[in-house]
């Protein structure tokens, strides 16, 4: 796996006649690291992962270590991150397992030259870790949201690529569910990846991560540590909310939303 930082620099990325996020750069973020993506509704979250991860045209440098991704193409850029995007997996007549098991064999460059043994072992070891591996036969079209969430997660995992970007990983999953996959999450981290989340919960991303992007209007509001990027200055100029930021008795960050900004 390569080492080193995730830098953005100059990242420019959009749709047609709709730039998103203009010349945009942050400071790197470490290796080993959870940075929780967060900001309003159309702020640009899912444009910069999805920029980030090949998806959509973009320019400017983002160098994972020592390779700079920009540079890659699509097949070689998924042999070091895994992008898992907001719309989950449906209709499809394909087993929870066949679905992880695609995932593993679509990036020719994940390091992956097993055959289907292994690639079933690798699929297999993500949904328990999971907790999903009851789930590896039924169908992906007859999975709840939650389900089809934590199956999409394993899509992105299976790969074990150094960067994952998730886009809302935890949006439909009830509060035990949360909690086993922001451990996942953690643990990810703790093994050297970098995992970039998108979450609306801001009480969540300052529980979980060590480090906040706000993003609002394509721009970076604040970046930095929980305590600092999450300030009710920032909620109420970038979200147009009061809000208190205070510490529960174990010490932990908690945002209580009093209302909308007057006006
Ligand atoms: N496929 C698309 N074509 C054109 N414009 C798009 C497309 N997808 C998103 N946009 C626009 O890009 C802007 C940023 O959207 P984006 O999905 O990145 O926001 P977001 O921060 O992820 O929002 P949310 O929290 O609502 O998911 C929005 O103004 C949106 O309308």
């Amino acid at each position: 796996m390569t080492s080193g930082p995730l830098a953005i620099t100059g990242f420019s990325a959009g749709y047609r006649n709709r730039p998103v996020l203009t010349d945009f750069s942050l400071s790197p973020i470490p290796e080993g690291s959870v940075t929780a993506l967060v900001g309003p509704n159309a702020a640009g979250k899912s444009t910069l992962l999805r920029g980030l991860a090949g998806l959509l045209p973009a320019a400017g440098s983002v160098r994972l270590g020592g390779i700079e991704l920009s540079a890659l193409g699509l097949a070689q850029r998924a042999g070091h991150v895994a992008f898992m995007p907001q719309s989950l997996p449906q209709g499809a007549e394909l087993s929870v397992l066949e679905a992880v098991i695609g995932a593993l064999k679509a990036s020719p460059l994940a390091e992956f030259d097993g055959g289907l043994t292994e690639a079933r072992r690798r699929a297999v070891d993500v949904l328990d870790r999971l907790g999903i591996v009851d789930l590896a036969l039924d169908g992906i079209g007859r999975l709840s949201g939650g389900q089809r969430q934590l199956a999409s997660l394993a899509q992105a995992m299976v790969r074990a690529p150094k960067l994952l970007l998730l886009d809302e990983p935890t949006s439909a999953l009830d509060l035990r569910h949360q909690l086993d996959v922001m451990t996942v999450v953690r643990e990810l981290a703790r093994e050297g990846r970098i995992v970039v989340a998108v979450l609306h919960d801001l009480t969540l991303a300052a529980a979980w991560a060590d480090h906040v992007v706000v993003l609002d209007h394509g721009r970076c509001a604040a970046q930095g540590r929980p305590e600092t990027a999450i300030t009710p200055e920032i909620l109420r100029s970038v979200y147009g909310v009061d809000a208190r930021v205070e510490r529960c008795s174990r010490g932990r960050l908690h945002i209580a939303v009093d209302g909308p900004v007057p006006g």
